[in-house]
């Protein structure tokens, strides 16, 4: 987050105002809250606990410190000083009307005041005078990226750049339309479901297979278009298109067709989907849901396709790590918390995790000394040849871990460094020493580093020299020594 702190009215805390809760609030923005039922505070408070197990989990950075919740009756109290108003209450015409009237009047002027609707065009919000655009998210609002953004192009770019700042990728569209972009596909796929129950042809348990064992899974990282230009082969799209084309007249599709909405249609979904997945409570749906999609968010960041990039854009505008409470006088090479995808059978981080995060410290350590990816590409960079960890206490999914890197030698070629995990109550969680050698990359052989790099490392070195480092040059038991001595 940049700037001065930010402040967010949610109106309407449902399934969706939950999670536009939880978005802003973890990302260090006040929330002020407004619904009338009376179950909302518990209800948002088990979507916060799920948001607060998921979101920072996509992130080898720590999120800013979470804003301030508060509760309100009155929504002029909750909107007053707010920099975003998220409407979010049921998808009825009039009372969108009701409720962004009276916003439009009680909103700071420079507030951006956003619709979750899933299928309203801004020109039928503001039929009544309000100035509301369409900010439509998707669930979970806390996880997705995306954000389409309809209506007075002004409003939309302020929206877009604040909507960047929470980690959210802003779409806007070209021209209004009724369900906007994504839900008129979805809708498509959902009269195509509808039908195929009602035929008797799948179960709501087949469909779902059909999507996640199949197209579901290519859909997150290339979408429609790319996938299919793929499909084509060596010849592409338009080999593609001419010979799918013809289909489009096929019988393939019964979209021109909506299947009666009547209770018998309900009944037969419902009971179909309470056989599928009633073994389970939302709640346990909704961590299950969580858990994958963070490690597919996590897989796609590390080719930087699409969710996955705007998640290490984000990460890169979040603000560095700083020394705060930690022992010593050491440069913080990590701050963040541990995802759930690190911890294993045991019920803690796993050993080879505890590497990891050592690993990533000695990269940011060599961004701190120069031997950045600009060095990397002249020519010069550092392997590791040895690493010793020491495992002190356990780290659990969701804690954060900290951790500092004291130079024990930067002669020559030697980049000698000891990484200190720290747990966030404090407690010295791990020790990972490592030896690295400085390399030239074109001849694969050891020599020295020069300029920024060695000048850096070397003052480095001296700075930690008096610093105590226990538990270093420490290597793993020898061997009990035999009862018997061999002859
Ligand atoms: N559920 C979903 O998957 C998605 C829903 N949306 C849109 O989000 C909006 C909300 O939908 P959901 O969260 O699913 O509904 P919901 O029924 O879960 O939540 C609506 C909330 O609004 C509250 N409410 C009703 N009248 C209110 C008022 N006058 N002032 C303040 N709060 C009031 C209700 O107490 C309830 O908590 C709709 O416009 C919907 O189209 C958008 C994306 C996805
Ligand atoms: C079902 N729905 C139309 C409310 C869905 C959405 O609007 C978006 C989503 O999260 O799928």
């Amino acid at each position: 987050m940049t700037g001065m702190k930010k402040k967010a009215a949610i109106i309407g805390g449902g399934v969706i105002g939950g999670g536009w809760a939880a978005r802003f609030l973890l990302n260090g923005w006040d929330v002020a809250i407004v619904d009338p039922d009376p179950q909302a505070e518990r209800k948002i408070g088990e979507v916060l606990a799920n948001a607060r197990r998921a979101l920072p989990a996509l992130y080898d950075r720590a999120l800013p410190p979470e804003g301030r919740l508060s509760w309100h009756d009155d929504m002029a109290d909750a909107v007053a000083d707010a920099d975003w108003v998220q409407e979010s209450v049921p998808e009825t015409l009039t009372l969108k009307h009701k409720v962004l009237g009276r916003l439009s009047a009680m909103a700071p002027a420079h507030a951006v005041i956003g619709s979750s609707t899933s299928g309203f065009k801004p020109s039928e919000l503001n039929a009544e005078g309000a100035r509301a655009i369409v900010a439509h998210p998707f669930n979970p609002v806390y996880l997705l990226p995306l954000i389409e953004l309809v209506g007075e192009a002004e409003t939309c770019t302020r929206a877009s750049k604040l909507l960047r700042d929470v980690g959210c990728h802003p779409l806007t569209l070209r021209k209004e339309i009724e369900a906007h972009i994504a839900d008129r596909l979805l809708e498509a796929v959902w009269r195509e479901s509808l039908w195929l129950v009602k035929d008797g042809i799948a179960t709501t348990e087949e469909i779902d297979e059909a999507i996640r064992m199949g197209f579901g899974i290519r859909w997150a990282q290339m979408g429609l278009f790319e996938t299919y230009r793929i499909a084509g082969g060596e010849a592409g799209m338009k080999h593609f298109m001419s010979q799918f084309g013809p289909a489009l007249s096929w019988p393939w599709t019964k979209l021109m067709d909506v299947p009666e909405f009547n209770d018998e249609l309900v009944d037969l979904i419902a009971s179909q989907s309470d056989a599928q997945s009633g073994h389970m409570s939302i709640r346990e749906l909704e961590r299950l849901r969580d858990d994958n999609i963070v490690g597919m968010l996590r897989a796609l960041r590390r080719t930087k396709t699409g969710a996955g990039g705007v998640i290490t854009a984000h990460e890169a505008t979040l603000p560095a790590p700083v020394p705060g409470d930690l022992p010593g006088d050491l440069p913080v090479t990590g701050d963040r918390q541990v995802p759930t995808s690190w911890a294993d059978y045991n019920g803690h981080m796993n050993d080879a995790e505890y590497l990891r995060a050592a690993s990533d410290a000695t990269d940011r350590f060599m961004e701190m000394i120069g031997a950045d990816t600009d060095y990397i590409a002249s020519g010069c960079s550092y392997f590791t040849v040895e690493t010793h960890t020491r495992y002190l206490a356990e780290v659990h999914a969701g804690d954060r871990l900290r951790t500092t890197t004291q130079v024990i030698d930067g002669t020559g070629k030697r980049m000698h460094l000891f990484h200190r995990l720290v747990r966030g109550d404090g407690t010295l969680a791990a020790t990972v020493e490592v030896m690295l050698l400085h390399m030239d990359l074109t001849t694969r052989a050891t020599c020295n580093p020069e300029g920024i790099v060695a000048e850096r490392l070397s003052r480095l070195a001296a700075a930690h020299a008096d610093l105590p480092a226990e538990g270093s040059g420490r290597h793993v038991g020898q061997r009990s020594k035999p009862a018997v001595e061999p002859a």
